[in-house]
């Protein structure tokens, strides 16, 4: 389907020295998001996808495909959302809709209780085009918010009303579809999944309990981890870093890394990308989301990166998540 471009917004819609809509041909209009020293965020407003995140020294975070490719198909990288649909879990295309579109700026948004030192952040919203009630016959209103912490952490906040006026609810599964930049990944952990049930997409979605410690990576990994702790840290060895990813109203987390004989058939995807990638990603799979008409679901994402040298016992990844 032909992406439709976006309108840009009139200048004083985004005047903050925090902020600023940068237009692109072909419709990749971005908002770039500053903050202290070199920190920043950068949102492509089609997919309300979140492109780029960096840190204090100006440090690209995210994972984002060197052959990522141009609208209308999705962007190999950064946070795409999943919505209405995650993975193929329904007639949808996969990861349904929501990244294939065009968000526009919400000039207007309902009140937010967020904290009042952060600056920099930017309301979008999405609603159902007429094909898409075609595909998906429900009228909904999907705002999300991007922030960028005084500190360089980074929240998108998700609230997505059901707007039928037929009376009808609706359900959805949703997800976060967070791709961090890793050094190695056989040099990466993660801690906070232990012990927890998942699904393993690779073997019929068969139900399992993870082992009891970190997890490593050493082949493919597509695991939904089911009823997760809310807060996971992901340990780059290497690069001496953490990642701190914290979600609310978000049950489940996905694992995935797609290896070496994927990576060679994704043709968005370098065949040796997989080493400096791994997905972790807040979302809701399991159970699937319900809302009656009226009814407003809230779903948050933390991210954090902080120094770890772990090797050092500086950093124990238990504090990290239990505080
Ligand atoms: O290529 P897509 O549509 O972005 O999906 C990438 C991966 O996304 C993950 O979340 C799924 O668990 C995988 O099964 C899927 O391959």
């Amino acid at each position: 389907m032909a992406a439709a471009t976006p309108h840009s917004p009139p200048p004083q819609q985004l005047s903050s020295p925090f902020l600023e809509y940068i237009r692109a041909p072909g419709g990749l209009d971005k908002v770039v998001l500053r903050g202290r020293r070199s920190c920043s965020v950068e949102i492509r407003l089609f997919g309300g996808q979140v492109t780029s995140w960096k840190n204090d020294h100006g440090e690209e975070l995210l994972f984002v495909s060197s052959k990522a490719i141009k609208p209308p198909k999705p962007f190999r990288g950064g946070i795409p959302i999943c919505f209405p649909q995650f993975g193929t879990q329904g007639n949808l295309e996969q990861h349904g809709f929501a990244r294939n579109r065009f968000w526009a700026i919400d000039d207007n948004p309902p009140p937010l209780p967020v904290n009042p030192a952060i600056k920099a952040f930017v309301d979008l919203i999405l609603k159902p085009s007429e094909d898409d009630l075609k595909m998906w016959p429900h009228s909904f209103e999907f705002r999300l918010r991007i922030a960028l912490g005084a500190g360089g952490d980074l929240s998108l906040t998700s609230r997505i009303r059901n707007t039928n006026t037929d009376g009808r609810p609706f359900s959805y599964t949703f997800a976060y579809h967070t791709y961090f930049s890793v050094s190695d990944i056989s040099e990466v952990r993660v801690e906070g999944l232990e012990t927890m049930d998942y699904l393993d997409n690779m073997k019929g979605k068969e139900r399992f309990t993870e082992q009891g410690d970190a997890i490593v990576f050493e082949s493919e990994v597509d695991k939904v981890y089911l009823a997760a702790p809310s807060k996971v840290a992901i340990i780059d060895h290497d690069m001496r870093r953490t990642f701190v990813v914290t979600k609310e109203g978000l049950p489940d987390a996905v694992v995935w890394n797609p290896w070496d004989k994927k990576a060679k058939a994704m043709q968005d995807f370098g065949d040796s990308e997989y080493k400096h990638m791994l997905c972790v990603e807040p979302a809701a799979v399991e159970k699937p989301i319900t809302l009656k008409p009226g009814e407003e679901w809230k779903g948050r994402l933390g991210l954090s990166a902080v120094p770890s040298s772990y090797c050092s016992g500086q950093l124990d990844p238990l504090k990290v998540l239990h505080g």
